[in-house]
């Protein structure tokens, strides 16, 4: 995992968090998922690009509760995506066709889990996710079970990072919690964000 600390420049993570605002508010914008478990965590979910299912855990074009499309990824999105991915020059270039968008508020969190829902291919080459965190700071959990004590805990400021999957060797990664107050306070005086963190990653299917 490669992190790159303040790789998002403040007008590009207020420009994202705009246009998050905008198509969260359109059709297949936010929702708030249930998981396998039944589990309804503090979190928003928007897919953009392929609508991710997260209960059956698979990909398609419309989603079931609504029929609404996936909307188009913003092509400043991928732009600053892909240049963190050539940044990170150990990972192998994606040109991401998914974007999952998450927004927790607070009281928001995401259990350890492993992201094993991209194609086959996909997922032996070991192509990395592109993830970008703006606004709270999270807590974020990364360790090879999933087990919590044993996990390495490091914050996610407003910073992005990447992490490769393998399919045999994929990473377990969760957020624990969110981090009140913290998010830089330009950001909230230029886009009204509410308190919470929104984390956005790319993939490519
Ligand atoms: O919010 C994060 O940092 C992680 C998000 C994540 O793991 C996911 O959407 O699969
Ligand atoms: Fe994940």
């Amino acid at each position: 995992m490669v992190l790159l600390k303040g790789f998002v420049k403040p007008e590009d993570q207020i420009g994202m968090v705009c246009m998050c605002q905008q198509l969260g508010k359109g059709p297949g914008g936010f929702y708030r998922p249930s998981f396998k478990n039944g589990a309804k965590p503090n979190l928003w979910m928007m897919s953009l690009g392929k609508e991710r299912d997260p209960t059956l855990r698979s990909y398609g074009p419309t989603r079931p509760f609504d029929g609404a499309q996936a909307p188009t990824i913003p092509d400043a999105f991928k732009m600053i995506a892909q240049t963190a991915n050539s940044t990170a020059s150990e990972f192998p270039q994606i040109n991401p066709d998914i974007c999952i968008v998450n927004y927790y508020t607070n009281s928001g969190k995401l259990g350890l889990h492993q992201d094993k829902d991209e194609s086959e291919s996909s997922l032996t080459k070991g192509l990395p996710f592109i993830s970008i965190s703006i606004g709270d700071t999270a807590e974020f959990l990364f360790g090879d079970t999933r087990d919590q004590d044993q996990a390495t805990k490091i914050n996610l400021e407003s910073v992005t990072f990447s992490y490769s999957v393998e399919n045999q060797d994929s990473l377990f990664h969760g957020v624990s919690h969110v981090k009140t107050n913290t998010a830089p306070s330009w950001l909230k005086e230029e886009t009204g964000m509410r308190p919470g963190r929104i984390n956005l990653t790319f993939r490519q299917y």
